[in-house]
């Protein structure tokens, strides 16, 4: 038996710093939105405890991969001898801000406690998530939230679902180095959902990332006489919203040469939840 399962991108339609903790995490307030795009995960039995990826991603030694960590951490946890074999299909830029990583942790991890009916809750999967990725827990829970502490502090949110034109410059930008950047803003406001809703959608990372990384800076403006348009997470891709698919995609058809990128919704709910509700169902 082999378990196909999505592993969505995310947006963060809006996204702000509010301090520093001790540990060098920064405290947010960010609102997460999936998308009907994304990798995808196949999964198969395998024995012994053995754990294999394929095709291994260029760069990332497969003992880092998240999936094969979300994989190992569950294995450890849990006491599991069971193993996997995991086949990759790579679609979302990495070092996008789309969450690639974290969503392909979150669906190993949902994915293999079926396979290997583990019977753990979605809490405690997300639990483990945080362990691996701050954007890990949202991906595992599967509802457009409202995110707060690191981003482990969810409260669903149903904002508007519009079509997305998200475009990647091409270049990847390292989370990590953004939040030790000395000029990134970290004194925003703690408002309350209802009051961040009423505001103005902005990014805190984007001044600093357009700074740093001027290819973000150039597709930021061309995409902006669109369309209203941000950059999500610490970048490096960029989305605007529209009204209906036919306008993002006319957009798109024009974007410039050697920049990359794909039309799709917001969905409030995962599609991960979707597909794994279709194969129980069954
Ligand atoms: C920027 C966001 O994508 C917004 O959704 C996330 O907060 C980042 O989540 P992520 O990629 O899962 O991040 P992690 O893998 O946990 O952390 C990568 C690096 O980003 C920094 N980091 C991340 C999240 C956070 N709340 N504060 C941080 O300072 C830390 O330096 C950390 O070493
Ligand atoms: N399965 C994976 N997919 C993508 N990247 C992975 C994976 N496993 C480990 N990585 C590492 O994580 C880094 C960040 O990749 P990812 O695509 O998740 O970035 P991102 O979309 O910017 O994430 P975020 O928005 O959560 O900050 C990569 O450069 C890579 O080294």
């Amino acid at each position: 038996m082999t378990l196909t399962l999505p592993a969505p991108a995310k947006l963060n339609l809006f996204l702000y710093i509010t301090g520093r903790r001790d540990d060098g995490y920064h405290n947010l307030q960010t609102l997460f939105q999936f998308l009907d795009y994304g990798d995808s995960l196949a999964f198969a039995p395998a024995p012994d405890g053995e754990l294999r990826l394929e095709p291994n991603l260029p760069g990332v030694p497969p003992e880092q991969n998240l999936i094969i960590r979300a994989a190992r951490l569950l294995q450890s946890k849990t006491g599991c001898t069971r193993g996997a074999r995991i086949r990759l299909t790579k679609r979302l830029p990495m070092g996008g801000g789309l969450g690639g990583g974290s969503s392909d942790a979150a669906t190993t991890l949902v994915a293999l406690n079926h396979l290997w009916q583990l019977g753990l809750s979605q809490k405690q999967l997300a639990e483990l998530g945080l362990q691996l990725g701050a954007d890990v827990p949202v991906f595992v829970r599967g509802h457009a939230a409202f995110a707060e502490g690191v981003g482990e502090r969810l409260t669903p949110a149903t904002p508007p679902e519009p079509w997305y034109l998200v475009l990647a410059p091409g270049i990847e930008v390292a989370t990590a180095a953004i939040f030790t950047d000395p000029e990134l803003p970290r004194n925003s406001p703690v408002l309350s959902l209802e009051q961040r809703l009423s505001l103005p959608w902005e990014n805190d990372c984007e001044a600093l990332v357009k700074k740093r990384h001027p290819e973000v800076a150039k597709l930021l403006g061309w995409l902006l006489e669109y369309a209203p348009s941000r950059m999500t997470g610490t970048g490096a891709c960029v989305f605007a919203t529209f009204d209906s698919r036919e306008a993002a995609e006319q957009a798109l058809n024009k974007a410039p040469a050697g920049v990359s990128g794909f039309v799709a919704k917001g969905c409030n709910t995962s599609p991960l939840f979707g597909a794994l509700r279709q194969i129980t169902d069954n």
